[in-house]
């Protein structure tokens, strides 16, 4: 027997980030929307723990116990005292490394398949915490829609989301790490007095009523000058996406994804023709939004 679960993206529509902690982390107001980008996690039995990942970018993703699948498996195991002997197969489509927490959705993905798969039953309290422990973002993933993150991120209040927003996402060649993201934010704010993050009553209410021209004006990532000074040539995809018709561009967390809110789905295929065109990302993606979280799609 096999249990396949579907997990989506994510795009952060307002990413607010305060002073580092003592910790490392930095607190935040992290407003996140799951998109219609999807990977597949398939958990089999198994005699050890094995990690396997297929689709265009699987060469990117390790396949040893680093990758959040296995640690999802390993943390599950753990707490219920069993082996954690599964086969766990990725089919990727989200981008890696690429700001749309793809590694989050695998390891939200293995320990909701793992659960099915050996009976474990947890609660949904056990699995979100479980969930925090694997990663800021991984808590998300399981729960998908719109909610905001506090804390590192990890901490959600769901939100109502009162539409279909329409995206494109521009795809860049190779990845950027989130800590070095992080630690350029904290370069670039050296002396300056960093306010605490708070989420904008204008998102919120534009989440709320499915009004897009709102979305598109209240879009914010305070990671975006970060991830433009490690990668500059993202400049040149926002212009190319904004010019060709988006309502509103910005870096997906922590990058160098870019991601362009449009009015209707045939001005996604315009814009993402033309973001092909320009020559300025390695692939154009299609989406909408919300999504929803982690789901049990075939046993
Ligand atoms: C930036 C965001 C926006 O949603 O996602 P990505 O765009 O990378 O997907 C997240 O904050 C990434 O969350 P996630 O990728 O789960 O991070 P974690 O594994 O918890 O932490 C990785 C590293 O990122 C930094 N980090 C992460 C979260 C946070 N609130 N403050 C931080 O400073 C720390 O350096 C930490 O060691
Ligand atoms: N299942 C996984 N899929 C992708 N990357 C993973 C996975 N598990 C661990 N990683 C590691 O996490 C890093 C960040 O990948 P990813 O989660 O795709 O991006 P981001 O954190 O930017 O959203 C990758 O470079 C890779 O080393």
């Amino acid at each position: 027997m096999s249990i396949t679960v579907r997990v989506p993206a994510k795009v952060n529509v307002q990413l607010a980030v305060g002073a580092a902690r003592p910790d490392g982390f930095h607190d935040l107001a992290n407003v996140f929307l799951a998109v219609s980008l999807y990977d597949e996690v398939t958990a089999t039995p198994a005699d050890e723990l094995r990690i396997t990942c297929s689709g265009p970018d699987a060469g990117q993703v390790p396949l040893d116990t680093t990758n959040l699948a296995a640690r999802a498996a390993l943390a599950l195991a753990a707490r219920h005292g069993i082996s954690p002997d599964v086969h766990l197969h990725i089919a990727k489509d989200i981008p890696v490394a690429g700001g749309m927490a793809g590694g989050s959705a695998d390891g939200a993905g293995a320990l909701l398949a793992c659960d099915a798969l050996w009976g474990t039953r947890a609660s949904r309290d056990e699995l979100l915490a479980i969930c925090a422990e694997l990663g800021s973002d991984v808590p998300f993933s399981l729960v998908g829609g719109a909610a905001l993150g506090t804390g590192r991120g990890e901490r959600l209040t769901p939100l109502e989301v009162g539409g279909t927003f329409h995206w494109v996402f521009a795809v860049a060649d190779g990845g950027l790490s989130t800590p070095a993201v992080y630690g350029e934010f904290d370069r670039l704010v050296a002396g300056a007095d960093v306010p605490a993050p708070a989420a904008s009553a204008a998102l919120l209410d534009a989440l709320r009523t499915g009004d897009t021209a709102l979305l598109a004006g209240a879009l914010v990532n305070d990671l975006q000058p970060a991830a433009l000074s490690l990668r500059p040539s993202l400049a040149d995809t926002l212009a190319a996406g904004t010019a060709a018709g988006a309502l509103a561009g910005l870096v997906s967390g922590s990058g160098p994804t870019t991601a362009f809110l449009v009015k209707d789905e045939d001005a996604a295929r315009t814009v993402a023709d033309a973001l092909l065109a320009s020559g300025t990302c390695r692939t154009a993606r299609v989406a909408t939004s919300p999504a929803p979280g982690a789901t049990q799609i075939r046993t």
